[in-house]
């Protein structure tokens, strides 16, 4: 079975380096003519799907763009997502799960096990109760052929004050959780199938980000304020690894199914130069 971290560097490779995130917020919504509801939501998904679903090498779905219209949202979801895997796209889901590692077992079977009906590619998930609680999901993923992307540095403000934080060994918070990935992805060819999440918008991280060897999803891009050109302050010599991630920035172009494509393929152009001169 082919590894996660192989399949995404063969995708990156085909479909060029981008993430696009559905995340459709009521803004969206109306701006696409459509209504804030669950109907609103199927059509704004489906429209997704039509114009990208074959073209972008990862689509991360907003579970909680989903989750707001409770079991019909969530069957929208769903639906989503088998479709997106049907069209070849490397489906994320930004869920942001962490707990005690019994419950994260659960985390884990929900999202990484084949036989669930929401089993994504790939799940991003929160290390606030430890790396090692995330163990579950590591396991389930490796044995499936899933990743799992683990939050370091995010793209808010308000993130630094707890993940540059330093540890009694001096390591900031974000740089102990980058170890623990790299320990995990030890060896892996050509990457590994652990990522961390890194925003765009955080400037230099103070991070040693070399041993990693897993995708690093970059977040932050358009709506946040931070351009591909940023991507060489934040990543440096680590940019061959970096996933940019793309939301409202690209959805911003529909509901034309022409503008969407246009937009990810400017994007991609764009961040091809960027990380091509790496
Ligand atoms: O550090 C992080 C981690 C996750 N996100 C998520 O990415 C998208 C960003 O959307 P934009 O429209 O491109 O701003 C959103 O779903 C966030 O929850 C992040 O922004 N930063």
């Amino acid at each position: 079975m082919e590894s996660f971290g192989a399949r995404l560097h063969r995708a990156m490779a085909e479909r060029g380096p981008l993430c696009v995130g559905i995340d459709p917020h009521p803004e969206l919504l109306a701006r696409w003519g459509l209504r804030d509801d669950v109907g609103g939501l199927d059509r704004f998904a489906g429209m997704f799907v039509d114009a990208l679903g074959d073209r972008v090498a990862v689509v991360k779905p907003q579970s909680a763009f989903f989750e707001r219209f409770g079991s019909q949202g969530m069957a929208v979801l769903e639906s989503t997502i088998r479709q997106l895997r049907n069209l070849g796209s490397i489906v994320l889901l930004d869920v942001k799960r962490g707990d005690i590692g019994s419950t994260v077992r659960a985390y884990a079977s929900a999202y990484l096990d084949p036989s669930s009906p929401v089993y994504v590619d790939a799940v991003t998930a929160s290390p606030f109760l430890g790396v090692g609680s995330l163990a579950p999901m590591f396991e389930l993923a490796a044995e499936h052929g899933g990743g799992v992307f683990v939050l370091a540095l995010t793209s808010n403000p308000e993130g630094a004050s707890v993940q540059r934080a330093r540890g009694a060994d001096g390591r900031t918070v974000a740089q102990t959780v980058i170890d623990e990935i790299s320990q995990l992805n030890a060896g892996a060819e050509p990457l590994g199938s652990i990522g961390a999440v890194i925003g765009a918008t955080v400037g230099e991280t103070g991070c040693d980000l070399s041993r990693v060897h897993g995708p690093l999803l970059a977040p932050g891009l358009g709506a946040q304020g931070a351009t591909a050109a940023d991507l060489r302050t934040v990543f440096g010599s680590a940019l061959p690894a970096v996933l940019p991630a793309y939301s409202r920035e690209v959805l911003g172009a529909g509901p034309d199914p022409e503008a969407l494509r246009a937009a990810a393929d400017r994007i991609v152009a764009e961040c091809r130069a960027v990380l091509e001169m790496s």
